[in-house]
C-alpha cells in the first residue's frame, strides 16, 4: 500500500558529490547516511521546463512493483535478467491450460491443493530444473567478485589517472571496488585498500575532500599502516582546513614511511600544514566530532489503536485529539528493498542519492552503499573486513588518533538482521526476480534467523499479520505467484542452505506473503530537485518531484487504510516511515493516507480503477463514497449558455458521479464536511450550490446534459475540436523540450489556450496543465510577466481542485515563487510564507530536511520583507 507514488524522475540523477554536509566534519567517521540533500541552483526558466506538469504530480504514494520491473542495472545482470525473464515466460507456456485454470480460479482455501499441482508438474520438468540451476549455481554467477576485472579496471583506472582524466580514473576504481574480492591481494597489498587509496587521490583532484576523507579513512581501516593512506587523508583535511588532523595523520605518515624521499614529501607537507594552522587556528569553527544526528527527534506523543471498521478491514484510530501537523507515527521497515532502476544512483540500504564514494557490497557486485555504516546494514560488516597490519611504537596520541580512524562505532541494534546477506554470492535471483519477490525473501530470511529455523508447520503466512486480498488477484496475477512462491524457496533452499524444505505447504505460504507484500508494501520515495544554474547569490529557486527509490515492509505503517481525501501523510528518512496528521482530527477518527490517487489528481472512476488494479480492492473512502466538487469539475465541459456555471460531464465521469450523487442525496441532512465547505467559495460556490439544490432530479445528470441547466451540448463536436486544439500544445511541449520555441508554435498554443477554455469548465485540471506549459514557453523565451500569469492561471485551477493548503499547491508555488524572485518581485514573499505552512503542515520539524531550500526561501523573505 502506500505513501510513495508520485512521478517517477526520469534516470538522469545527478550527484551533487562533495557537497555534502558543507560544516566540516573532521574525524571521519562514517556517519549516519549523508542525508540532507543539497539542492542546485536553477533558474525560472529551469524550473518551469524540468517539471512541466505539477498539476498531474501526486503528492506521493504508491506500492507494489510490478513483476515485469525487472530491469538490470549493470551488463552481468543485464544478460542475466534478460536470460531469466525469457525462461520465466516459457515456464508460464509450458503449464497444461487445466491447471493453469484451477489456479487462476483458485481461493486462499485452495492453495495447498494447487501449490502441490504446479509442484508435481515442476518436478517432472527438466526445464524447471535447468531454471532453478541458472538462477542458483554460483559457477554461472554474472554478479559475483572477480579479481582479474578488478585488476584489469585498476589498470585503466590509473591510467585515466596519470593523463589528469580524474573522473573516468573515478569511474574505473570505483568499478575495481566493486568487483574485487576482500581479501585479493596486489603486489602484496589488500587489493580493496588500495582501491580506494587510488580513488581517494582522484577524488581529491576533482575537488571532492570529503568523500577523498572517507575513502582514506576506509583504506587505514583495512591498512592502518599504510603510510600512503594517512598522508591522502592528510591531504583531504588540510583542504577542508581540519588542520590540527591534517597534522596527525602527516606524522603517522611520516612514521610507516620507509622511502627517504616519500619522508621528505610529507615533511614539506607537514611544514605547509603547520604554516596554514598558524594563520587560522584562530578563525575555523571548531570542527564537530560527533556523528550528525540530521534526522532530529521530534517526540511522539500520539497513542493509536487498531480498530475494525465497517468496509475496510482494521484501520488505525487515535486515542485523543490529534493537531494539525502532529507525529502520529514513525517506524523502521520489516525489510526493506531497493528497486531496480535506482540501484546506481541511490544507497541500497539508507535509498538517499549515492555519493562520489560509493561502497560495494563485499561478497557480490550489485549493491552499492553510500556508507560503511549502510553496508553493515546490508550485510553482516565483520565478515569482509580484513585489516592488514596495525602500527606499533606510537606515542599515545597518535595511537589514540589511529584508533579513532580505523575504529567502525556503529550503533549495535539487537534486532538487526543483515538484509542482504542471503543473496550475496553473485548468483542471479537477487538479480533476477522482481522486486517484491526477493523482498518476500528477506521478509522469510529474517523470520527464520529470529526463529532459529523454518520447517513444514511454520507460519510464514502469518509473519506479517496483514491482510493479502489473494481471492481478488487476476487469475494471470494468481499464477505468477504460484510460479515465483515455488522459484523463490528452491533459491532460498539452495543457496542459502537455509532450513525452508520445498514442500507445497511452503510454497502456498510463499504465495498468501507475496500477496500481503502486494497490498501492505509502501514505496519509499525521495524528493528530486531541478538544477539551479544562475549563480547561487542572485537566485536560488527549485521545483520537486517524488522518485520511487524503495520498497518495504512496515508492520503497524500498514494497518493505516487509503482514502482519496486522507488526513495523514506519511514521508521517509532514510528507510523510517514518518506519518503525520495534515489536519486535526478528532479521538475515535480513522486516520487515513492516500496509497497514490487523491480527489483533485483523479476522477473518481480513474482513482477507483487505479487502486483496484493496483491493490484489489474497491474504495470506500469518502471522496469515493459522497458527491464532490472536484470529481464534477475536474474533467467536465462547459455548459453552452452564457453565464452558467453548470458541469457537463461524458458518460463515464457522469455514470460515477450519479451513483455518488443517488448516495448523496440520502445524505443530504448529514452536515457537509469542512472539506466541502471550504471548497464553497468564489464561482466554485456556484457550481455547487447549482449541483446540490437540484437535489434527486436524476434524469437531468445525463452525459453531455449540463448539471445545473440541463440544456445539451454536444460533446462529440466538442471533443474534435479540443483534438486540433491539443495538437498545437503537443506541438508547444515538444519545443519546450528541444529548447527552441517558434514564435508561431507559442501563439498557436496561446489560442488553443482560448479554444479549450471555450470547450473545457473552467476548473477542469486539463486548463491547469496547459497553462503550466505556456508559463514554461514564456519563460524559456524571457517573458517572465506573461509566464508569470499563465503559471497564476495554473495554480488558480489547482486551487479549486485541492484544499488550498495541499501540498500539490505548494509544488506548484514553487514554481510560482522562482518566477517572482526572477522578476524582483515582493509578492514572491506571501507565496515563501504560504509554502513554509504547507511544509510544515505535511513534514513539521522535517520540513527543512525534505526541502532544504525552504531555509533560503526563508531566509530570503525575512531580508526582503
Ligand atoms: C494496507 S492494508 C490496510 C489495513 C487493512 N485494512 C487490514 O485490515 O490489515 C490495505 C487493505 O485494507 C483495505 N482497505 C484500505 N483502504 C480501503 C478503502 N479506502 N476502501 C476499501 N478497503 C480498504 C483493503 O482491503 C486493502 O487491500
Amino acid at each position: 500500500m502506500g505513501p510513495g507514488f508520485g512521478i517517477v524522475a526520469n534516470s538522469t540523477q545527478q550527484h551533487q558529490r562533495g557537497k555534502i554536509c558543507s560544516r566540516a566534519i573532521v574525524r571521519c567517521r562514517e556517519t549516519v547516511c549523508p542525508a540532507p540533500t543539497v539542492v542546485r541552483p536553477t533558474t525560472a526558466v529551469q524550473v518551469l521546463r524540468q517539471n512541466p506538469i505539477p498539476a498531474a504530480a501526486p503528492p506521493s504514494l504508491g506500492v507494489g512493483v510490478p513483476l515485469s520491473d525487472c530491469e538490470c542495472s549493470n551488463s552481468g545482470e543485464n544478460i542475466a535478467g534478460k536470460k531469466n525473464l525469457m525462461l520465466m515466460e516459457k515456464l508460464k507456456s509450458v503449464i497444461p491450460a487445466p491447471l493453469k485454470q484451477i489456479i487462476s480460479e483458485s481461493n486462499p482455501d485452495d492453495l495447498p491443493f494447487t501449490c502441490t499441482s504446479l509442484l508435481d508438474f515442476f518436478n517432472h520438468l527438466p526445464l524447471f530444473h535447468q531454471m532453478v540451476r541458472d538462477l542458483t549455481d554460483p559457477e554461472m554467477g554474472l554478479c559475483g567478485k572477480n579479481k582479474e576485472a578488478a585488476l584489469e579496471a585498476k589498470a585503466k583506472g590509473n591510467e585515466c589517472f596519470s593523463k589528469g582524466d580524474y573522473p573516468n580514473a573515478l569511474r574505473f576504481y570505483s568499478q575495481a571496488l566493486r568487483v574485487a574480492p576482500t581479501d585479493a591481494e596486489d603486489v602484496e597489498k589488500n587489493l580493496v585498500g588500495m582501491l580506494y587509496v587510488n580513488r581517494a587521490a582522484a577524488l581529491h583532484k576533482m575537488g571532492l575532500f570529503l568523500e577523498c576523507l572517507r575513502d582514506s579513512s576506509r583504506a587505514l581501516i583495512i591498512s592502518p599502516s599504510s603510510a600512503k593512506a594517512w598522508f591522502r587523508r592528510a591531504k583531504a583535511n588540510a583542504s577542508l582546513g581540519n588542520n590540527e588532523d591534517a597534522i596527525q595523520d602527516l606524522n603517522l605518515s611520516l612514521n610507516m614511511e620507509t622511502s627517504l624521499s616519500g619522508k621528505r614529501q610529507i615533511q614539506s607537507e607537514l611544514r605547509m600544514v603547520l604554516d596554514q594552522s598558524k594563520q587560522t587556528s584562530d578563525t575555523l569553527e571548531k570542527p564537530n566530532d560527533d556523528n550528525l544526528d540530521i534526522l532530529g527527534d521530534e517526540p511522539l506523543q500520539i497513542k493509536l489503536q487498531s480498530v475494525p471498521t465497517p468496509t475496510k478491514g482494521r484501520g488505525m484510530v487515535s486515542l485523543t485529539d490529534i493537531p494539525r501537523a502532529s507525529l502520529i507515527h514513525k517506524e523502521d521497515p520489516y525489510a526493506a528493498i531497493i528497486l531496480k532502476p535506482c540501484r546506481e544512483t541511490h544507497c541500497h540500504f539508507c535509498f538517499n542519492e549515492l555519493p562520489a564514494d560509493t561502497v560495494p557490497c563485499a561478497s557480490c557486485s550489485i549493491p552499492l552503499y553510500c556508507s560503511l555504516q549502510c553496508q553493515a546494514g546490508g550485510q553482516d560488516f565483520g565478515y569482509h573486513l580484513k585489516r592488514c597490519g596495525f602500527p606499533e611504537n606510537l606515542s599515545d596520541d597518535l595511537q589514540d588518533h589511529v584508533r579513532r580512524v580505523t575504529s567502525l562505532s556503529f550503533s549495535s541494534n539487537n534486532d538487526y538482521i543483515a538484509e542482504h546477506r542471503h543473496e550475496c554470492h553473485g548468483v542471479h535471483w537477487p538479480a533476477v526476480l522482481p522486486s517484491d519477490v526477493v523482498l518476500a525473501g528477506r521478509v522469510i530470511r529474517k523470520h527464520i534467523h529470529q526463529q532459529g529455523q523454518c520447517s513444514a508447520d511454520s507460519n510464514i503466512h502469518g509473519i506479517l499479520d496483514l491482510c493479502h486480498n489473494y481471492g481478488q488477484l487476476s487469475p494471470e496475477r494468481k499464477l505468477e505467484l504460484h510460479i515465483y512462491s515455488i522459484i523463490l524457496s528452491c533459491c532460498l533452499e539452495h543457496v542459502c542452505q537455509l532450513k525452508l524444505p520445498m514442500s507445497s505447504v511452503i510454497a502456498s505460504q510463499i504465495v498468501i506473503l507475496l500477496s500481503q507484500i502486494r497490498v501492505n508494501s509502501m514505496a519509499i520515495v525521495r524528493m528530486k530537485f531541478s538544477d539551479l544554474k544562475e549563480p547561487l547569490e542572485q537566485e536560488r529557486t527549485c521545483s520537486v518531484e517524488q522518485v520511487r527509490v524503495g520498497q518495504a515492509v512496515y508492520s503497524v505503517g500498514s494497518l493505516f487504510n487509503h482514502s482519496c481525501q486522507p488526513n495523514v501523510h506519511a514521508y521517509f528518512l532514510s528507510r523510517t516511515l514518518y506519518v503525520r496528521a495534515t489536519e486535526f482530527v478528532a479521538t475515535g477518527y480513522q486516520l487515513e493516507l492516500s496509497y497514490g490517487p487523491q480527489v483533485g489528481q483523479f476522477t473518481c472512476k480513474d482513482r477507483q480503477q487505479l487502486l483496484e488494479d493496483r491493490y484489489s480492492f474497491i474504495c470506500q473512502c469518502s471522496g469515493c463514497a459522497h458527491l464532490n466538487l472536484s470529481d464534477l469539475v475536474l474533467s467536465a465541459y462547459r455548459c453552452n449558455k452564457p453565464n452558467c456555471f453548470g458541469v457537463v460531464l461524458d458518460s463515464c465521469v457522469c455514470k460515477y458521479e450519479k451513483q455518488k450523487l443517488n448516495r448523496y442525496c440520502c445524505a443530504l441532512t448529514i452536515p457537509r464536511t469542512h472539506k466541502q465547505t471550504d471548497m464553497l467559495n468564489d464561482d466554485i460556490n456556484k457550481v455547487a450550490h447549482r449541483v446540490f439544490e437540484q437535489t434527486c432530479q436524476n434524469d437531468q445528470f445525463e452525459p453531455g446534459s449540463c448539471w445545473s441547466c440541463g440544456s445539451y451540448c454536444d460533446l462529440q463536436a466538442s471533443q474534435e475540436t479540443i483534438i486540433k486544439a491539443e495538437t498545437c500544445v503537443s506541438r508547444l511541449q515538444e519545443a519546450v523540450a528541444s529548447n527552441e520555441i517558434p514564435t508561431n508554435a507559442l501563439l498557436d498554443a496561446l489560442k488553443s489556450v482560448g479554444i479549450l477554455r471555450m470547450h473545457f469548465h473552467s476548473y477542469n485540471k486539463r486548463i491547469a496543465e496547459v497553462e503550466d506549459n505556456v508559463a514554461q514557453a514564456f519563460c524559456l523565451v524571457g517573458e517572465l510577466q506573461a509566464a508569470l500569469d499563465h503559471c497564476q492561471a495554473s495554480v488558480e485551477v489547482l486551487e479549486k481542485l485541492y484544499d488550498p493548503n495541499h501540498i500539490v499547491i505548494g509544488n506548484e508555488l514553487i514554481k510560482l515563487i522562482s518566477v517572482q524572485l526572477s522578476m524582483g518581485r515582493d509578492t514572491a514573499s506571501d507565496n515563501i510564507d504560504r509554502l513554509a505552512a504547507i511544509f510544515s503542515r505535511y513534514y513539521g520539524s522535517h520540513a527543512e530536511i525534505i526541502f532544504p531550500h525552504l531555509h533560503y526561501l526563508k531566509e530570503r523573505n525575512l531580508c526582503t520583507s
